[in-house]
Order: structure tokens, then sequence, then C-alpha cells
């Protein structure tokens, strides 16, 4: 079979970024704060070869959109390069760009907002032939739209010549724009959630539609979409993003059936319909996507992530160090402190660490103890934490209690470190998948080998494949 590896990439992604910069908010003025900007897309690599269906996925606002936008030039980078058939499109001549807005396009999201209701079919599907001055002569013009419109299903063409957008289903306006991208024969075209607004009982007639035309036009396409079935369905590979960086990428079906970062873990898991593999057990993430303006340091899935890696000199089990982790980040958000330990009628320090260390996760990875107390509550002594920092967390805990937040934290960072806080993954290559994790540094391949056989709900350990 014809590898994509082996053959040359048509676009070609490079450490790209985009910072949007945002207006100081009200809180910032207040504190004297330096506006931050969204870190829309935040260092993204990615090869795109001739003949792929891509897909792009990750949860709403991880930069989807605004990866595909810089793709079609709707965008510019902040930093890094996007080479197009080996030309850096953010350094074209004009001859150059006016080729590349011929050979690429976009379809979007709301065929309702993307035509303009005030034109004809035939003037939405012929207007890309006049920008790019492409086919002199009304009736060849004409008859190379109703040859676009009979290719997207919209026949006998006649029919839809005239029609405005609203005398259209929303399929059929989807269609016109699918014409329209098509109408200039590209070699390249970024979907974004093309069919989400569609009912759904016409959804898999031009997800189908599209894979004919991508033979037929001898297409490659990027997907963006946040339905996971959709991208198995439709694409060969796959990318998996989480807040602008690009956690996992590969061949789509070993990423569902095995997916090695545990956000995508995480992501396939919470989708009912998309088929898994066998032998996955449910993910355990923890809390909420935070704000791309202030991204967590280090692995920016760090916060939420199941398997967080202990220092290599760590004695007790991976889940004692999450859930010690956890305790920590609770007492930096504020969500342990002396105010609340007071409201929960907590004053010793150990029932304070009994709250502090349990785990908003699924009931199967939960202890016993927390399981008879919906939640609430672990048995300090059933949690593997070496006794150095059974010491320090006892400490921090006092600490809290005494109103002293700053030396809790302290003691915390202090006796609780992890590489995944400190140091950004790079993506590294592992079997058919690049994947951004420090469980497949070197060095977090050593830390794992030493926890292999914990109860730490590590899965399947990532062995090379
Ligand atoms: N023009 C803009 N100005 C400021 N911030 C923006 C702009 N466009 C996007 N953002 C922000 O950048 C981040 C990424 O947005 P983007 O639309 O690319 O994400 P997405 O993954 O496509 O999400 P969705 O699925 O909801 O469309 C979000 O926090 C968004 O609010």
């Amino acid at each position: 079979m014809d590898r994509a590896e082996d053959r040359e990439p048509l676009v070609e992604i490079d450490g790209l970024r985009k910072l949007f910069d945002q207006s100081q908010g009200i809180i910032d003025t207040v504190l004297g704060r330096e506006p931050q900007p969204v870190r829309a897309v935040d260092g993204v690599s990615l090869d795109i070869h001739q003949g792929d269906i891509v897909g792009i996925a990750g949860e709403s606002g991880c930069g989807k959109t605004t990866l595909g936008k810089m793709l079609v030039k709707l965008h510019d980078p902040t930093e890094g390069t996007i080479r197009f058939d080996g030309t850096d499109i953010t350094d074209m001549t004009r001859e150059e760009e006016r080729e590349f807005r011929k050979r690429v396009q976009m379809i979007f999201q709301d065929p309702f907002e993307s035509l303009n209701p005030r034109m004809t079919v035939y003037d939405t599907v012929a207007e890309p032939l006049k920008i790019n001055e492409m086919i002199d002569g009304y009736d060849e013009r004409r008859a190379r739209v109703k040859e676009v419109l009979e290719d997207v299903g919209l026949g006998p063409a006649e029919v839809y010549l005239d029609a405005f957008p609203d005398e259209l289903s929303g399929g059929e306006r989807q269609r016109v724009a699918i014409a329209r991208a098509l109408v200039v024969d590209p070699d390249f075209i970024v979907c974004d959630e093309p069919v989400s607004m569609l009912d759904v009982s016409i959804r898999a007639g031009v997800l189908n539609l599209m894979k004919e035309l991508q033979s037929e036009y001898d297409l490659t396409y990027l997907f963006i979409s946040h339905d996971l079935s959709l991208i198995r369905y439709m694409c060969d590979r796959a990318g998996i993003m989480y807040l602008g960086n690009m956690v996992e990428q590969g061949p789509t079906d070993d990423i569902i059936d095995d997916p090695k970062h545990p956000y995508t873990e995480a992501l396939f898991d919470a989708v009912p319909d998309v088929e898994l593999g066998e032998d996955r057990r449910r993910a355990n993430a923890t809390g909420e996507v935070p704000s791309p303006r202030n991204p967590p340091s280090g692995c920016r899935y760090h916060p939420r992530c199941a398997h967080i890696i202990p220092p290599d000199s760590w004695a007790g089990s991976q889940e004692a160090f999450r859930r010690a982790y956890q305790f920590k980040l609770k007492v930096r958000r504020g969500e342990v402190s002396a105010e609340s330990a007071e409201s929960a009628d907590v004053t010793d320090p150990e029932r304070l660490l009994e709250n502090g260390l349990t785990l908003d996760i699924p009931e199967e990875y939960r202890t016993e103890t927390e399981n008879e107390s919906a939640g609430t509550r672990v048995d300090l002594g059933a949690v593997d934490l070496p006794a150095t920092t059974r010491d320090a967390l006892v400490e921090a805990a006092e600490s809290v209690l005494a109103g002293d937040t700053e030396a809790a934290l302290a003691t915390l960072d202090d006796a609780i470190t992890t590489p995944c806080e400190d140091r950004q993954p790079q993506p590294q290559q592992s079997g058919s998948r690049r994947v951004a994790c420090h469980r497949y540094d070197d060095e977090g391949f050593e830390g794992l080998g030493e926890l292999a056989g914990t109860s730490a709900g590590l899965g399947a350990a990532p062995a090379e494949d």
C-alpha cells in the first residue's frame, strides 16, 4: 500500500504559533497585571501529504479553526512557517499568492452564514472564477458552474442556478458552498466542521459526497471536527489538539484503538459512539480545560492527567503521587484553604488531607473509602505515600489550617515535583505516532519502567510498536 510518509508533503507546518492580543480586562487593570495574549495555536508542526484526509480533533477552543485559517491565509501566523507545495505561504510574490488562492480553499461550518443571501447559486459559484480570472466568456463559465453543481449532487443544475440561498435546504446550501470551493479545481481544501450545522439525517450523504469528490478531483483534505466518529469515518490520519498544542498525530485507527497521549485517551473515552479497541479502560482525567490566556507550565495537560510522572526518587505509587499533586493544585487554586476547612468543620491536618487527597474520577479508580464516602474522603493509611512526603503533606495541611497558604505552597513545591510541570514535552516518534508527552521521552520511559505494575491506572505500558 502507498504509505503517506513515502510521498512528498503537500503542506508542511513547522513550529506554528498564533497569539491573539486581548484588550486588558477589568481584573487585570485593577491588579495592574500585563494583559496576556490568547495562545490559540502554540507550536504546531504537521505534514499533510498529497491525497491525505487529515482530521484535526480536540475540544472547543483548542485552536483547530485558527490552525485551519492560517493554512488558507485567513490569519497570518505569529511565528513558524507553512509551506504549500514547497513555497512558504507567509512570503509569496503576488503571482504565487494568486496561484495559492486558486489551489487552496476552505469550507466553513455554517452554510447559512457563508453564502451571500443576495447572490444566486450561479453568482456564488461563478464568483471565484471571476476573481481568479479563470474562464473567459459567459457561456463557458455557465457550463463550468453547471458541471460542478452536478458533481456536488445539485442536478439538474438549471433548477438551482437562479435560486437564492433562502430557497435551499441546509444540505443544498452546503453543497453550493462545496461547489464554490471546487469550481477553481483546487488541490487542498480545509473543511471546518462541514456537517455539524446540518440535520443528522443528511450528514452521511454530504460526507460520502466529499469522499467521492476527493478521488474525482484528486483532493487533499484537512477536516476540522470535534466529532470523533466523523474523524474515524473520514480521515486516514488525525492530529489531536489540546490548548494550542498538537499532542498526538498518526494513523486514525491507531490513535483510536491505542491512544498514546493521556488526553487522547480521555477524549475518545468521552464519546459513546466511537468504537473503541478491546480492553480499554475508562480514562480518568480530572478538572476542566484551563484558559489559553494562561496555560499551565510544562505539559499543558498535566493538571488533569491520570499518568502524571513522579520524580525518579519517588518511592510510592503513581496514584499516590497524583493525589499528592492534586492536593498541591487545590491549595494553589485556593480550593483547599483555612476558610474551606472552617466551613467543613475540619480542624485536624490529617482530616484535611483525607478530604484533600480525593480525586474526582470514575468509580473504578477510586479507593474503597472514597467510594463509601461518595468521593469526599480517602483513608490516609491506604494511600501509598513515602513517609517523607506524608510528613510534608501534614506540615502543609497545618500551614493551611493556620491560614499560611504561602508556607503550605513552599512545603508542597519542595516535596512534590514532576517533570510534567517543569518542561514542555517535545513530540517524539513512537511507532506510528508522534506524541508530545514526557512518558515518551527517554527519561519518561525510565520513570515509567519503575512504575510498571503499580495500581496507578497506567493502562497499557507505552511499549514501542
Ligand atoms: N480573532 C480572535 N481574537 C481573539 N481570540 C480568538 C480569535 N479567534 C479565536 N480566538 C481564541 O483562540 C482560541 C482558539 O479558538 P479556535 O476557534 O481556533 O478553537 P477551536 O478549537 O476551533 O474551537 P471551536 O470548536 O469552538 O470552534 C479560543 O480561546 C478563542 O477564543
